[in-house]
């Protein structure tokens, strides 16, 4: 579903006559199989974010290659990367990233409006989609109305609403009491099973890493060693 081969990537800063290079992956390989749920760990500045920034297009390699879904999508351009994100990829982070001015109904239509999606449509998609998070009762509320463990749920709806292949997820239980993380996990579980939504998480979490199938462990932007099938997804494991 998503493979890279030969990933670097370094980080430029300061001005000109200063300029500092600074490493951050180094030579990686991995692929994520179709259907499998996947937890990238490490300590901080181990170089997580920035293997899901490339992974998503935020960023560009300074070397190697990205296919995600069937597509080469190393030289996308931003605009290119925009169209393909929104088709291939649903997004949970640790801090939610709600809109606060929007209701949560609002907040979830959203990528059906930017698609242009038709307003009937959209309506049904979304209540259909905050029903099945347990967040139907809620529809009208602001984020600011709503728990932390609310405020996921309704970012879990948005992630899924343009029935993306791939979650990508930063931290998502971060911000979560243990009784919110565990009924986030068991949602995540579902989508995995019964609809094959392949999952990436990056996490710090045990009890996260322990629902995914692989765990890719990273340390000083090198892959550690190589990752042990724990779970039900079949072969290729071409890490
Ligand atoms: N835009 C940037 N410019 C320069 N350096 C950066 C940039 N983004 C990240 N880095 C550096 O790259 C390294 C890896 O950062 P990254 O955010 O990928 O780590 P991480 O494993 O996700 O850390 P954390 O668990 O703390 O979120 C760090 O040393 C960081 O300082």
């Amino acid at each position: 579903m998503i493979q890279m081969s030969g990933i670097s990537h370094q980080f430029t800063i300061g001005k000109r006559a200063k300029e500092k290079v600074v490493p951050v992956l180094k030579n990686i390989h991995l692929q994520v199989e179709k259907g499998e749920i996947m937890a990238i760990v490490g300590r901080s500045g181990s170089g997580k974010s920035t293997l899901l920034n490339l992974m998503s297009g935020y960023i560009r390699p300074t070397e190697g290659r990205i296919v995600v879904a069937g597509q080469d999508v190393t030289g996308l351009t931003e605009g290119q990367w925009a169209d393909f994100r929104l088709a291939n990829y649903g997004f949970i982070f640790q801090s939610f990233q709600l809109i606060p001015g929007l209701t949560a109904a609002e907040n979830v239509e959203l990528p059906l409006v930017l698609k242009g999606v038709d307003k009937a449509l959209r309506k049904r998609r979304t209540e259909e989609l905050l029903e099945q998070v347990g967040m139907a009762e809620y529809m009208t509320h602001y984020p600011g109305e709503l728990s932390g463990g609310q405020q996921q749920r309704v970012s879990v709806a948005r992630a899924l609403v343009m029935e993306p292949p791939i979650v990508l997820a930063d931290e998502p239980t971060g911000s979560l009491d243990s009784e919110n993380e565990k009924s986030l996990l068991t949602m995540i579980r579902q989508l995995n099973h019964e609809l094959g939504i392949t999952f990436v998480i990056i996490t710090h979490d045990e009890q996260v890493a322990a629902i995914a199938n692989r765990t890719l462990r990273l340390r000083d932007g090198a892959v550690q060693h190589p990752v042990p099938v724990s779970g039900s997804v079949q072969g290729g494991v071409g890490i």
